[in-house]
């Protein structure tokens, strides 16, 4: 049998607008994920797919529902749960390896241990050479790589990862996939990803949960099919993008209607499927 790690029942979550009415952000939200499993959530701009994140990281707290890691509800934050923004979020005034240790200093780790800690996970990013740099002097990329680290030092159970190369030029972003599919193989942390870039989604994942709004659900949730290596062939890949993007299509549609009137007619096939380009990034 397969441990259910990481699971949402009936979650769900409104926040007060400015005319003091309640707006339901998240209705009826239900899935679970094994240990280790990497999974991505796509859905149109607005959804929830953050607040999403953060009920599960214990930032905000649920409405209705119950959130369960390894068997034990979340109700607040804690280092098993960790977030990665798409900001990188470093402290300019800190060099690298000061940034990654700041987090176990808090812990009251040992400074040495905590150095020695952080080193390792500066190698696994591929950045030994810059543990005395500071954030200016390094690319979005490399930010990014410290961000990882800086996350992966505190050895959370789930990583919990908000757009987090959505700023990225394509290649940077390309070679970040593969760092980032290397440390959760190497790792075997638990990955949510959250993302706009179909692509990106099937590329990463094993699991794709596709999210409907207004309010936000669960629309589908795919499986991606890989082989023995954990590659997914090329034809599985673009049916699946296909697959993905039809199921946003009918989402997309009610977002423009409310925000550009009943009269709006969005044409099925009108969003751009040129399958060498960047899919989805437009969601
Ligand atoms: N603290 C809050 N108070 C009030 N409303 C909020 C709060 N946080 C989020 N919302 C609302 O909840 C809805 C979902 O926001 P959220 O940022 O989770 O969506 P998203 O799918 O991540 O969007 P995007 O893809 O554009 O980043 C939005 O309408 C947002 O305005």
């Amino acid at each position: 049998m397969k441990i259910m790690y990481l699971s949402l029942e009936g979650v769900e979550k409104s926040f007060r607008n400015n005319m003091n009415s309640e707006i339901k952000v998240l209705d009826d939200i239900s899935f679970h994920i094994e240990k280790g499993q990497f999974v991505s959530i796509v859905g149109p701009s607005g959804c929830g797919k953050s607040t999403l994140l953060y009920l599960i990281s214990g930032l905000e707290k649920a409405s209705k529902g119950k959130i369960e890691v390894d068997g034990e509800a979340v109700n607040k934050p804690g280092p098993d749960r960790v977030v990665v923004f798409q900001e990188d979020g470093l402290f300019p005034w800190a060099t690298v390896l000061d940034n990654v240790t700041y987090g176990l200093l808090l812990k009251k780790m040992p400074k040495k241990e905590a150095e020695q800690k952080a080193l390792e996970m500066l190698k696994l990013v591929h950045l030994s050479n810059y543990v005395d740099a500071y954030p200016h002097q390094l690319s979005g990329g490399m930010k990014h790589r410290v961000s990882i680290a800086r996350a992966l030092v505190m050895d959370p159970d789930i990583l919990l990862m908000d757009e987090p190369f959505a700023a990225l030029d394509e290649q940077t972003r390309m070679t970040l996939h593969h760092e980032l599919l290397e440390i959760w193989r190497r790792t075997k942390v638990t990955v949510l990803f959250v993302t706009h870039n179909i692509r990106e989604a099937v590329l990463l994942s094993q699991k794709i949960i596709v999210m409907g709004t207004r309010p936000g659900n669960i629309k589908t949730t795919f499986p991606v099919k890989t082989t023995q290596d954990g590659i997914t062939p090329d034809g599985v890949t673009l049916d699946l993008e296909q697959k993905i993007l039809a199921a946003l299509e009918e989402e997309m549609e009610k977002v423009l209607k409310e925000e550009l009137g009943d009269d709006y007619s969005f044409k099925t096939g009108s969003v751009h499927r040129d399958t060498s380009g960047d899919m989805g990034s437009g969601i």
